[in-house]
């Protein structure tokens, strides 16, 4: 296979960006805006000499899949070869949201050997992200708050973004109107220069705090903007001058109004900060997180000690808090370990010292980023043998590499449980039930 060669593909499973996947003689071709059980017409663009993978450019849709449908964003890409400037933020929207989930059980089984059944399901469809992370591009009187094309740094327009909270897309579209007005400079991340490189808007269902991030300080963008926003009820600034893609600056100085919202997750009140984690969509969120700290059965764990281990918000430490005698967070980062009453300490370091002074709880609960654990946390985990561990997980790639050592080392897998957490894209949410096989009820 060569770049520039035409083929004709049976799509059959869905890749990790949303799209479409054929295996042709050993090799993956990839091919954006295809879906599975669809036959198309591709060009390869990009065939790799180092691994069995090849992208290729949707040229015609042979035969589309009967759930196909018109993208209803008019930003977007889905369904459709890859456009410079579109939106590609929602690649699976032009399918009918059923059978999104379909295709990302499918998906789970086929290239991860993992099968949680039919997925939970989101109780909203569209206007479901509570916490959106905007970049800020254009030019002086035309900016844009939004995002980047997919595999680009191509700037693409989100204004009244569907799947943003309808509050966050009137808060965004307030704000490219003021800077342009103003003549805030966007960040040229090329050169370095400019002022205002992201937005980060969070909302509690009502009211929007906005997290201002710019390039250095002095700032136009955080002298200017408070004034004539009138969309959030507080604004917040952080000076990020790293020349990476870290939203989270220095820490944050309040602007105006109030730096924090109270979410309700589960029946938690959660004060959420400017650089503090909010889940995207908390309503199925929130779904996990029962599930989090019940048992494979949906019976709430109780004991005398439970860990939460990356507890964030601290949503999962006050629902164990219910059953438990003794619940002890861990957290990494200051600002949410602060919220928590515990000093910011990785997971590592914290199991190694809880184990050192011979504690063993009944049950730990794991909410790791997007990397996973790793193997030095999955080691101290396996040292500690705690009876019960249930991880939930936003990547199923890191859960299997999680899971193939802690499973190699004394866990056996009970339960597996998926969630459409974003629907129209390919993200879900896992929930994994693992016992220690000696010490196990
Ligand atoms: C997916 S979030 C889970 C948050 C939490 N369960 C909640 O609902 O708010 C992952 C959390 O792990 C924290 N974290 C990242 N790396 C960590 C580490 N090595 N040790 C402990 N916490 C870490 C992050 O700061 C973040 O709050």
């Amino acid at each position: 296979m060569r770049g520039g060669d035409l083929l004709t593909l049976d799509l059959d499973v869905l890749g990790p960006e949303g799209e479409g996947v054929s295996e042709q003689t050993g090799t993956f071709v990839h091919v954006p805006g295809g879906y599975p059980g669809e036959r198309v017409e591709a060009r390869v663009e990009h065939a790799s000499r180092q691994a069995p993978r090849a992208h290729a450019r949707l040229a015609s849709l042979l035969q589309p899949h009967p759930a196909r449908r018109p993208p209803p964003c008019p930003h977007s890409d889905a369904g459709a070869a890859p456009r410079a400037h579109a939106c590609s933020g929602c690649p699976l929207q032009a399918l009918d949201v059923a059978v999104q989930r379909e295709l990302k059980r499918a998906a789970l089984v086929r290239r991860h050997g993992l099968d949680p059944g039919p997925l939970v399901a989101s109780p909203d469809e569209w206007g479901y992200r509570w916490s959106s992370k905007r970049i800020v591009t254009g030019t002086l009187g035309h900016v844009l708050v939004g995002s980047y094309h997919r595999g680009s740094h191509t700037p693409a327009a989100m204004d009244d973004c569907r799947v943003d909270h309808p509050a966050i897309a009137a808060a965004a579209r307030e704000l490219q109107a003021a800077a342009s007005a103003l003549a805030i400079e966007p960040y040229d991340e090329a050169t370095g220069a400019g002022d205002l490189r992201y937005a980060w808007f969070k909302t509690d269902g009502r009211d929007v705090l906005l997290t201002l991030v710019t390039a250095a300080r002095p700032s136009p963008a955080a002298e200017l903007l408070p004034a004539s926003l009138t969309i959030p009820s507080g604004i917040a600034w952080s000076v990020q001058s790293g020349r990476g893609n870290a939203v989270r600056g220095d820490p944050p100085v309040l602007l105006r109004g109030s730096p924090v919202l109270t979410v309700s997750l589960a029946g938690v009140p959660v004060d959420v900060g400017p650089l503090g984690f909010l889940q995207p969509n908390p309503r199925v969120a929130e779904l996990a997180y029962r599930d989090l700290v019940a048992d494979e059965g949906g019976a709430p764990h109780c004991g005398a000690l439970a860990f939460d281990l990356y507890a964030g918000t601290g949503v999962t430490t006050a629902l164990l808090r219910r059953g438990f005698a003794e619940v002890v967070p861990c957290e990494v980062y200051p600002e949410s370990a602060a919220a928590l009453g515990i000093s910011a300490e990785p997971a590592e370091a914290f199991l190694a010292r809880q184990r050192a002074a011979g504690r063993v709880p009944e049950l730990v609960v794991c909410n790791p980023p997007r990397g996973g654990m790793g193997r030095a946390v999955c080691a101290e985990l396996v040292a500690l043998a705690a009876p019960r561990l249930q991880i939930m997980s936003c990547s199923a790639d890191a859960l299997v590499r999680d899971l193939a050592v802690l499973q190699a080392s004394g866990y056996a897998l009970r339960r597996l449980r998926a969630y459409d957490t974003l629907p129209h894209t390919p993200h879900l949410e896992l929930v994994a039930w693992l016992s220690h096989e000696t010490g196990a009820d």
